[in-house]
This record gives C-alpha cells, structure tokens and sequence, in this order.
C-alpha cells in the first residue's frame, strides 16, 4: 500500500497508449462501495474473493496496463494468473516510506490500527518474498520522482518488447 502501483500505472498506461485498470477501482464501481464498507460488510475474505474474480476478469484482456491492490499478491492463484499473462513489475518501498505515503489516507481499512507504521512492516515481511515471486521486473521506489519511476518502468518493458501503441 503506497507503493505507487496506482499512480505510476496510470501514467504508464497513458505513456503506452494502452487502457488502465485499478483492481480496486473495478471492485468499488462493480459493488457501487468503497473499500472500506466492504471490508466491513464481508471482511477481508469477500474482499478477496472479488479481487480474485476482478484480476481473473482483467488479466484475460490484451494490452492493458493493471494496478492491483496491494494484497494481491497474497493468493498463490492471483499470482499465477498476473504472472503468466502479464509482465509483473514490482514497485517496492520501504516501510517507512510507505507510511509517510499513506497516513492521511483513511480508505485502507488494513491500515486503520494503532501502529499502522508497524502493521506496515509486518505486511512487507509477509509479501516482499510473494511479490519477489511474481514479477517480471523490481523497480526500487523511494529516491526517484514519480515521473523518473514511470521512465524507469517504461524502459523495463520497451527492453521486453513493450512499445507504444501507435494509431493505424
Ligand atoms: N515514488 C513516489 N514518491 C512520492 N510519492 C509517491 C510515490 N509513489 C506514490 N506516491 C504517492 O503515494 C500515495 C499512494 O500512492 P498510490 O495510491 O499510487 O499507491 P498504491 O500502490 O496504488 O496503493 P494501494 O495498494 O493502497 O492501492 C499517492 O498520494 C501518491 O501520489
Ligand atoms: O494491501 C492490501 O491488502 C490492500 C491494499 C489496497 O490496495 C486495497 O486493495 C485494500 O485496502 C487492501
Ligand atoms: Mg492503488
């Protein structure tokens, strides 16, 4: 969460010519809810649920760029299926970084706890090794611009074959 997966996805995606995708923003207009109401409708398991159904739905579609949700990663089927049609770019921060990122932020349920700085860091210790598996390419976040990150992710997947997309 804060990673950027959002931001520099969009502008990867504009970059490309190619549609964007948030997994998130596709679970909340299906749901008409935001996340935080679904969370606390159905918990984290039926949130999962539809993220799966979500990125099953997506990752079958041809040149698009996808962000996920950052807990994503956590089921072994999500992986495969980002993995195996796509090309996975991992944005990893810190955790510190990550926190400065989303403290103001109040629509991370996971992270509304008294110490989200710490929730924060025992969720990189779980997923850095999941994120680790399935991607294609880490890019490190943290010191570059948010611009320098797109430059860098565009550069990875023009040295895969990845191209803008021109108009015939
Ligand atoms: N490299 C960066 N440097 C500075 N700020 C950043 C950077 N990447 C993202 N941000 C900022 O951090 C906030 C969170 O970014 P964003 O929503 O793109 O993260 P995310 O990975 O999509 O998170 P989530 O997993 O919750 O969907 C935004 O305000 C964004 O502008
Ligand atoms: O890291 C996570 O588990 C989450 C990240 C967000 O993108 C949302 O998908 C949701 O808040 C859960
Ligand atoms: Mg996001």
């Amino acid at each position: 969460m804060g990673a950027g997966k959002t931001t520099v996805g969009r502008a990867v995606a504009r970059r490309l010519g190619r549609p964007f995708f948030d997994s998130d923003h596709e679970i909340e207009a299906r749901t008409g809810a935001r996340i935080p109401v679904i969370f606390e409708l159905e918990g984290e398991p039926g949130f999962r649920e539809r993220e799966t159904q979500v990125i099953a739905e997506l990752a079958a579609r041809d040149s698009i760029v996808l962000a996920t949700g950052g807990g994503a990663v956590l089921r072994p089927e999500n992986r495969a299926i980002l993995h195996d049609r796509g090309l996975v770019v991992y944005l990893r921060a810190n955790p510190h970084d990550l926190w400065l990122r989303t403290r103001k932020d109040k629509n991370r349920p996971l992270l509304q706890t008294e110490d989200p700085k710490a929730k924060l860091e025992a969720l990189y210790n779980e997923r850095d090794p999941l994120y680790r598996e399935c991607a294609h390419f880490i890019v490190e976040t943290g010191r570059p611009s948010v611009n320098g990150l797109v430059n860098m992710v565009l550069m990875q997947l023009e040295l895969a074959g990845i191209t803008k997309q021109t108009q015939s």
